[in-house]
């Protein structure tokens, strides 16, 4: 792999509580190359967001970093002001989220947004800018952009807009995209091309991505590489096809059973059983023991790290070729 963009080293956030510090992120590494896409999955709790907005230094007070550091192109960026991380948010790091409202301002043409960012970050005058304003919006497929470029947010539909969030995400020329599920408030219809869109448009300029998903498919379409999350932890890592054919951890397989399939009656769905531990009842061991079918003795004693598991890399007592895998009694190993 070529020299990361990013690189998340040992990454802990913690939030205090009543009840005692809860640890939400617990030492969590990966590194994304220029050009790659790296996708983030798990289910609802998993620490998909948390992970994103530590990165883009949006983390909600008073949750914080308490541990391991983020580094963009060689430099730690997990320790700058709010000033300095605001800076490279616009100039260095592209965000797309959920809402495309959340991104847009509702009293702004679509072009001033567009305009605004790009003089902010780049040195071109206002008829460049406006020339790359109407390229990006042509660029992610907005019909009419010479007309479109004056319109407000309102005047677009949920597809076209969230296109424009990713005009804007795109302005300044960042390196990294963070896109936190981008396409789940839209319309089944269209949420597949704009994954296609993010898909092509990153490539061509050779910008990395992080897509944060729960969903599989999605991850399956458009990913080189994918970090799965569970409680947290990375539970697995690897290229996508070889965690999509071979996973090698069993909440990775159980995430794949439930991918639903139009065949199937929603209701005949493998979903996973049981529920992710909420924070301050983390189990002992492995996190996903009190779910996983095939647990043993050590999984409820000790804590495994990532190790290599065939094609990808587990956090699993199951590929420590050192294990004798006793079951355990009374669950179905
Ligand atoms: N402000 C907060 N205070 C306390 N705990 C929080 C806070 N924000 C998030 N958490 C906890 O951190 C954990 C990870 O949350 P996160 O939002 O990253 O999950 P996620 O994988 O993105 O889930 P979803 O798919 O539902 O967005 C969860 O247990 C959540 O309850």
């Amino acid at each position: 792999m070529s020299t990361p963009l990013l690189e998340v080293r040992h990454l802990v956030v913690e939030f205090p509580s009543r009840h005692g510090t809860l640890r939400a992120l617990d030492d969590i590494s990966f590194s994304i190359a220029p050009g790659e896409i790296l996708g983030v999955v798990g289910e609802s709790g998993a620490g998909k967001s948390l992970t994103g907005a530590a990165i883009i230094g949006l983390l909600e007070p008073p949750g914080r970093v308490a541990g391991g550091e983020i580094l963009l192109d060689g430099q730690r960026i997990d320790n700058l002001s709010h000033d300095k991380m605001r800076h490279i948010r616009g100039r260095k790091i592209g965000a797309i989220f959920q809402d495309p409202l959340t991104s847009l301002n509702p009293l702004y043409t679509v072009g001033r947004q567009l305009t605004e960012t790009i003089q902010a970050h780049l040195p071109v005058n206002a008829a460049e800018a406006r020339r790359r304003a109407i390229g990006l919006l042509q660029d992610t497929g907005i019909p009419a952009a010479e007309q479109r470029i004056d319109h407000f947010p309102h005047q677009f539909s949920g597809g076209m807009r969230q296109r424009v969030v990713i005009a804007l995400a795109l302005a300044a020329e960042p390196k990294l995209i963070v896109a936190d599920e981008p396409t789940t408030a839209l319309d089944v219809s269209i949420q597949a091309q704009i994954i296609q869109l993010l898909k092509r448009i990153c490539k061509e300029r050779g910008a990395a991505v992080m897509l944060i998903t729960h969903d599989m498919g999605v991850i399956a379409e458009t990913c080189d590489r994918v970090a799965v999350l569970y409680a947290g932890r990375v539970a697995e890592m690897g290229p996508v096809h070889e965690v999509i054919h071979q996973p090698a951890h069993p909440y990775t397989a159980g995430l794949m059973a439930a991918i639903p399939d139009i065949e199937i009656d929603r209701e005949r769905l493998n979903q996973i059983d049981g529920a992710m531990p909420r924070l301050n009842a983390i189990p002992r061991g492995c996190a996903y023991n009190p779910r996983c079918p095939r647990v043993f003795e050590r999984c409820v004693q000790e804590r495994p790290d990532l190790i290599n598991a065939g094609a990808t890399r587990a956090a699993c007592w199951l590929h420590d070729a050192h294990e004798p895998h006793v079951a355990l009694s009374g669950v179905g190993a």
